[in-house]
This record gives structure tokens, sequence and C-alpha cells, in this order.
């Protein structure tokens, strides 16, 4: 059975597999007039759906799709001046286009698992090939939007349905390495 709520557009109709020749792209926001364009070189990583409050998601979708790359693989190409850091207390540093209100990136520069990465949103290439989402994070979160909590359960079977396996946090894999990374810094691990 389908569930009545749109997850995200890029993942509705089934996942688009990624081109083995996908070299990058530029991510480019919702403006006609002067639109912002970002370069990204390679393909991108650990790429999910997130039903987090705090990633942009498209008009009347759940769930964002967002994905790293390397800090060093991010260059602002145009009209890098609308850009502005919308919580600039957060680990992510989501850089929005003030106009359109699209995240364009997310740099970690606190020490952090995830610190010298950026998170993008893959759906804002203006090219094809991008490695698709690998996993639903954040899921429970979706609640906070207003989700009603009785959607849940459908929302979790379409999410499966698509190959998205859900989590309430990261998938275990993400959330072993940002452990990982924790307990090598506090000495509990070797590192
Ligand atoms: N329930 C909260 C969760 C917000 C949250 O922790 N989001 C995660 C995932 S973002 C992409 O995977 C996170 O790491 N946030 C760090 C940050 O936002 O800087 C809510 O829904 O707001
Ligand atoms: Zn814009
Ligand atoms: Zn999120």
């Amino acid at each position: 059975m389908e569930s009545a709520v749109h997850i995200h557009p890029a993942v509705d109709q089934g996942l688009k597999p990624a081109d083995p020749g996908f070299a990058g792209g530029t991510l480019v926001c919702a403006c006609t007039d002067r639109p912002v364009k970002i370069r990204i070189e390679g393909q991108v990583a650990h790429n999910h759906v997130c039903g987090c409050t705090k990633c942009w998601k498209p008009e009347g979708t759940a769930f964002s799709m967002v994905a790293v790359v390397p800090h060093d693989k991010v260059t602002v190409l145009e009209n890098g001046d609308k850009l502005q850091v919308v919580d600039p207390t957060a680990l992510i540093q989501r850089h929005a286009c003030q106009q359109c209100g699209v995240h364009m990136y997310g740099p970690v520069e606190r020490e952090h698992a995830f610190q010298g990465l950026d998170f993008v949103h893959p759906e804002r290439f203006q090219e094809q090939g991008w490695a698709p989402p690998e996993f639903a994070a954040f899921v429970s979160s979706i609640i906070e939007a207003g989700i009603d909590p009785s959607q849940m359960d459908g929302i979790r079977a379409r999410l499966r349905e698509l190959g998205l396996e859900p989590y309430d946090c990261l998938s275990p894999a993400l959330m072993d390495y940002v452990a990982t990374w924790v307990a090598r810094k506090s000495g509990a691990l070797a590192s």
C-alpha cells in the first residue's frame, strides 16, 4: 500500500542508479534571477533522505535528500553574495540562498567525525548521474515538522519498499563511525 505522504520527488518514482562516469557537477538554487551556483568535483557519498527539521526540503515533501562531499571539492561559482548561514551555532553550517531558501552547501568545521565534509542536496545538480540515497535518517523527526504520528507505520513501510531502510538517527555504519571517532578521541579506543 502506498503512503499518502510524499517522501521526496527524487525517490517517489523509485531510485535512479548512479552513473559510474559521474565526475561532479553544478548545484543550482531555485532563483530565476542570479541563481547561486556551486561546483562539486566528483561523486557524492552517503546520500540519504533525512527527516530532520534542519535540512532543506522541497515544498510539500516530508524528507530532504542530503549527501556529503569533501570540503576541498566545493567551489562557489556564482552569486555567493546571496548565501547566508542559517544557524551559526549548528554543527552543519548550512549556507542558504536568502532569496529562494535552498540550502547550497553545509560545511562541518567544528572538531567532529564529519569535520572537513560538506552536506549538499544532490537534486540541485543540473546534471544526472549522482549516487542515489542509501537509507532514511532521522525518520521519527518528521513528527517534529507536523506529520501525524499515526502515519509513521505507512511511511516506514514505503521507505522500505523504496529500498531506503528507515533509522531514527543515522545508519548503523555512520553511527559506528561517529562513535569510533569519539572513542579514539577520549582514549577508550587506541587511535
Ligand atoms: N530531531 C532533530 C534532529 C536534528 C539533527 O540532529 N539532524 C542531524 C542530521 S542532518 C543530515 O543528516 C544532524 O546531524 N544535525 C546536525 C546539524 O543540524 O548541524 C530535528 O529534527 O531538528
Ligand atoms: Zn536562490
Ligand atoms: Zn537532516
